[in-house]
């Protein structure tokens, strides 16, 4: 089985840091490629920055088709062009958000997101209520922290994050953490034993479904609004992407 793991931003070394993490968790026999865009914002930490992202991803979808690709990982806590990605294929695409939040449902009754800008929690909120996770999801928590500050360990985010889900463990009720960035991906363990409750890591969960629905031989409907996307042109430089 070959999954394609996509960092929608454009930094290597988090791309090289997802990839360990899907790798860890991936089964013998799967084979993990991850990738990032060529073009595109360096992190994504805002709705701009997502809908710029969303080009890259697809780019990467349309190429895995032609790799034969098995599945898809979106590699980012807004799960950029979901959806549209979906369109394109009919290979499962699982959002790390979305794979988070579901796995989180099955391990507490209720599950705080940490997540990494003030400004992004809105998004992860949306995301909760567009899943059916608001149930679930108690509260979105943010350790304000630039998403490249996960890069640095001398950033001091592993600490801030770590307050922060001890928040949520005791303010929120929350009995599991979900966290809320694709570069949090090394930090689960080391969380998970500082604040003693499960730590759900998006890319890791992400993998394991994509593994489960290729081995129950499902796949993205093609039925509906996910059938491949309408042919027409598409002029100007996005002439390559005209749907065929
Ligand atoms: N909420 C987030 O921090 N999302 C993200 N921005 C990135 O660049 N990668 C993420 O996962």
């Amino acid at each position: 089985m070959k999954i394609k793991v996509i960092n929608p931003n454009t930094t290597v070394s988090m791309t090289q840091k997802i990839g360990a993490a899907a790798r860890a968790v991936a089964s013998p026999g799967t084979d993990i490629l991850a990738v990032n865009p060529q073009s595109g914002p360096v992190s994504i930490e805002s709705h701009f920055d997502e809908a710029v992202s969303v080009v890259g991803v697809l780019d990467e979808i349309r190429r895995g088709e032609r790799e034969n690709m098995d599945g898809y990982v979106i590699a980012c806590f807004g799960d950029p062009g979901l959806m549209a990605a979906r369109e394109l294929t009919k290979k499962p695409v699982i959002g790390i958000a979305e794979a988070a939040m579901h796995v989180a449902s099955l391990l507490a009754t209720r599950f705080s997101v940490v997540t990494t800008m003030n400004r992004t929690i809105v998004i992860a909120e949306h995301l909760a209520r567009n899943y059916g996770m608001e149930a679930f999801c108690n509260k979105v928590r943010a350790a304000d922290i630039p998403v490249l500050d996960l890069e640095d360990p001398a950033s001091g985010a592993f600490g801030r994050i770590v307050d922060e889900c001890r928040r949520a463990r005791d303010e929120d009720r929350a009995g599991a953490i979900v966290l809320g960035c694709g570069g949090m991906a090394d930090l689960t363990d080391a969380i998970s034993h500082e604040i003693g409750l499960p730590v759900i890591d998006g890319v890791s969960a992400a993998v394991k479904l994509v593994e489960a629905i290729v081995s129950l031989r499902l796949g993205t409907s093609k039925h509906g609004d996910l059938d491949y996307p309408i042919a027409k042109p598409f002029v100007g430089r996005f002439a390559y992407l005209s749907p065929e």
